[in-house]
């Protein structure tokens, strides 16, 4: 059985003030010690965060370089273990498209980032003009198929999978639960075809793109969506609402 996820991706924002805040108003709350429950705040905010989150709270870097040295305003993977965080996001398509980060970097980041010991949210997800012409399979493939040449099977147990379509990120409009459904699936069938049955049948398959409490149920429902990665709801309660949505309809599934 994959394991509940969700994970907050805070992006580009927040001060010290606004993420203190929000731990605090998470911490009131009782997290399922069955879900993981992952906060990814600014590179610059993560001592913080592990400062102030209390388990089971888990942090999470929004990205990381494969190497240290001379790469002027790069975080290594040394760095990230080295302050207490288990989780890295890699492959975002904000890496991939605003930063023009390659297949064969984020494998490279991939692999480098398994190894030393740290679980990866690998994003997948194609862009609206992919969708429009059938894509949408091949892409995710391709996306799948850059670290499947990397990973051993082994390793694919430290890994995450997030399927955000481009066009659902940050717009308010979510993908339909069925089209979100049907690309998960598809994520999970490569999975077992090129990886395992068994990798298969355990991955954690997340949803992201404008998720919110008020699409999280029926989102919730869908057999292959085991979690969400979240955007803009997860800098605020919102994120504890769909927390409690997400892991009420699974226990009636
Ligand atoms: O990119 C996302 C999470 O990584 C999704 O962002 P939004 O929830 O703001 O659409």
């Amino acid at each position: 059985m994959p394991r509940l996820f969700l994970g907050g991706n805070h992006k580009c924002t927040g001060t010290i003030g606004s993420l203190k805040t929000l731990l605090a108003q998470f911490a009131e709350k009782s997290i399922p010690e069955d879900i993981d429950f992952v906060v990814a705040p600014s590179m610059m905010h993560l001592p913080l965060a592990v400062e102030e989150a209390k388990a089971p709270i888990q942090i999470s870097a929004q990205n990381c370089y494969f190497k240290k040295g001379a790469f002027t305003g790069e975080t290594n993977i040394e760095q990230i273990k080295d302050i207490g965080l288990e989780w890295v996001i890699l492959g975002h398509s904000e890496r991939r498209h605003v930063f023009g980060e390659s297949h064969e970097l984020i494998a490279t980041k991939t692999k480098t980032a398994i190894e030393a010991g740290l679980k990866v949210i690998y994003c997948v997800g194609e862009t609206l003009e992919e969708k429009e012409a059938g894509k949408t399979e091949e892409v995710c493939a391709g996306q799948l198929e850059a670290i499947g040449k990397v990973l051993t099977e082994e390793q694919w147990k430290s890994v995450v999978i997030a399927v955000e379509p481009v066009y659902a990120i940050g717009t308010g409009v979510a993908a339909t639960p069925e089209s979100a459904q049907s690309t998960n699936a598809f994520c999970r069938k490569w999975v077992s075809e090129h990886v395992s049955a068994a990798i298969a049948k355990d991955i954690s398959i997340a949803y992201g793109g404008s998720v919110k409490p008020s699409n999280a149920e029926e989102l919730s429902r869908q057999p292959d969506i085991d979690g969400f990665l979240v955007g803009g709801a997860s800098t605020s309660p919102a994120f504890l609402e769909i927390m409690e949505i997400l892991v009420k309809v699974k226990a009636t599934l």
